[in-house]
């Protein structure tokens, strides 16, 4: 009996839509789809601006459409939407994220250097956690950048600052020599040494140019031996994740950029930073990967007259730097962070054994890489993605007439990443690229 009622339920129910389909259906399910739109709209007239993408099924994680000067990608259950203005201002690429468990849009603290407002960007997700971005028309060395959605680097920093997180890196083709950290007690000889080995290997190393809170001597040029900055500026640039180590020292603040370092390597050098054991000691939990050389004096007697035939120093900061000297050079030996102890003792000879750990002894050395080119995209291109290789497309008249017209971009050993450059890029045209082309990328 209780069947049957149930069958003759489900029968009124089915002739019910039967009868609604036509007429009723329309009038009932329009006004949720309209509710639905509006619903959605809502939140990008709440952003100030009309939707200029579509959300589309991505497939294997790849697959991105962009439309207008909006690109977007999901990462969990997160929609980046790349594009716009930058928040603060019209001169950067912007950033927002939909939070599909909540509803809610999110404007995220943006870290790294931006990329400039362009005229247009394809993007690809990479490894579920960071988005390729491709910038149309602009400079070789300006056109590929990553967006970190979920890095380890955007995890630390989203718990540090509270808040959602994505950190921006520019793309480099190649990767970069390992930097050298110098450290040791004040006047044992670390600047004479370094400017010793630039003056013979200028193509070789670059000078990481340290900021510093302390005032300039009478010799020292601003932007060349250090950046000479206010307390409050160089305090609010570490907050926001510009530097790669700071430090204390004999009573003011001493800190290195992530720029200061990528500049050296971006132009091919192999970095030299001249840093105390506090720095050497970030830097070597940071993930630059360096070899670390630690300068002793001879004696504290020795020290202390070079210090003061240095005649740099009033008495009163000689002193606190003597003080400060013996710590320094405990620590030094003993804390396992520097792995080669130089002593200072004659001059030449100290010199000679840096060159050799350094691998540079004997004839003029000849592995020096020349600095990685760019990366000189037409401004017209489509790109697509198969496994490790990103494929761009290109469309100009010129390339048109090439046998081939793809660039593929192999992203297999990216190194680096945010805050820093990401590097390892390795590009090359598809086989049967005219050979006028492939000299482009070479
Ligand atoms: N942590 C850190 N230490 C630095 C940096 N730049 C310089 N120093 C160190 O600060 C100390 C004082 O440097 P400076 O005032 O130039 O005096 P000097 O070493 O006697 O020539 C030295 O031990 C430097 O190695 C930096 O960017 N970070
Ligand atoms: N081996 C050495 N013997 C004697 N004087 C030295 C030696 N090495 C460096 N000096 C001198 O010691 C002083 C301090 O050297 P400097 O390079 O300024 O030290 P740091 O950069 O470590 O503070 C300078 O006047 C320099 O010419």
């Amino acid at each position: 009996m209780i069947f049957f009622f149930q069958m003759r339920l489900v029968y009124i129910c089915v002739l019910d839509l039967r009868n609604m389909f036509s007429f009723d259906l329309i009038i009932f399910i329009f006004p949720c789809v309209l509710i639905r739109r509006i619903l959605y709209w809502r939140h990008w007239f709440s952003m100030g601006e009309a939707p200029a993408f579509c959300f589309d099924n991505l497939q294997n994680g790849f697959g991105l459409k962009p439309k207008g000067l909006e690109t977007s990608a999901d990462v969990g259950d997160k929609t980046f939407v790349i594009g716009g203005a930058d928040n603060d201002s019209t001169s950067y690429i912007g950033v927002k994220i939909y939070d599909k468990s909540t509803g809610k849009w999110v404007i995220p603290t943006v870290l790294g250097t931006k990329p400039k407002a362009c005229k247009g960007h394809s993007a690809i997700l990479l490894n579920e956690d960071r988005i390729m971005i491709i910038i149309r028309g602009s400079t070789p060395d300006d056109c590929i950048w990553f967006l970190e959605a979920d890095t380890k680097y955007v995890k630390e920093q989203r718990k540090f600052w509270g808040t959602e997180v994505v950190a921006w890196s520019r793309g480099v083709r190649g990767d970069a020599e390992k930097p050298v950290v110098i450290s040791g007690p004040s006047g044992v000889g670390k600047g004479t040494l370094i400017n010793m080995l630039m003056k013979e290997f200028p193509s070789m190393f670059g000078f990481s140019v340290s900021h510093t809170t302390r005032a300039p001597r009478g010799n020292e040029k601003n932007g060349v031996h250090y950046h000479f900055t206010d307390r409050s500026v160089m305090e609010k640039d570490i907050k926001d994740g510009k530097f790669l180590e700071f430090a204390s020292v004999h009573g003011n603040l001493y800190g290195t950029s992530i720029e200061a370092v990528e500049a050296v390597a971006d132009s091919g050098k192999r970095c030299i930073l001249d840093i105390d054991v506090q720095g050497a000691r970030s830097v070597r939990a940071s993930s630059l990967d360096a070899i670390f050389i630690f300068i002793c004096p001879p004696t504290m007697r020795e020290l202390e007259e070079r210090l003061r035939a240095r005649g740099t120093e009033t008495e009163e900061q000689i002193l606190k730097r003597l003080r400060n000297a013996e710590a320094e050079i405990e620590q030094g030996k003993s804390s396992g962070i520097f792995g080669h102890i130089l002593y200072n003792d004659n001059l030449e000879e100290c010199y000679e054994n840096l060159k050799e750990l350094l691998g540079l002894n004997g004839s003029a050395p000849t592995n020096h890489k020349p600095s990685p080119k760019g990366i000189d995209l037409p401004s017209n291109h489509s790109v697509s993605k198969i496994d490790n290789k990103i494929l761009i497309n290109c469309e100009t008249p010129e390339l048109e007439k090439a046998s081939k017209n793809l660039i593929a971009l192999d992203v297999s050993s990216l190194k680096g990443g945010a805050p820093g450059r990401t590097r390892g890029l390795n590009v090359y045209a598809l086989d049967s690229f005219s050979d006028g082309l492939n000299e482009k990328l070479s």
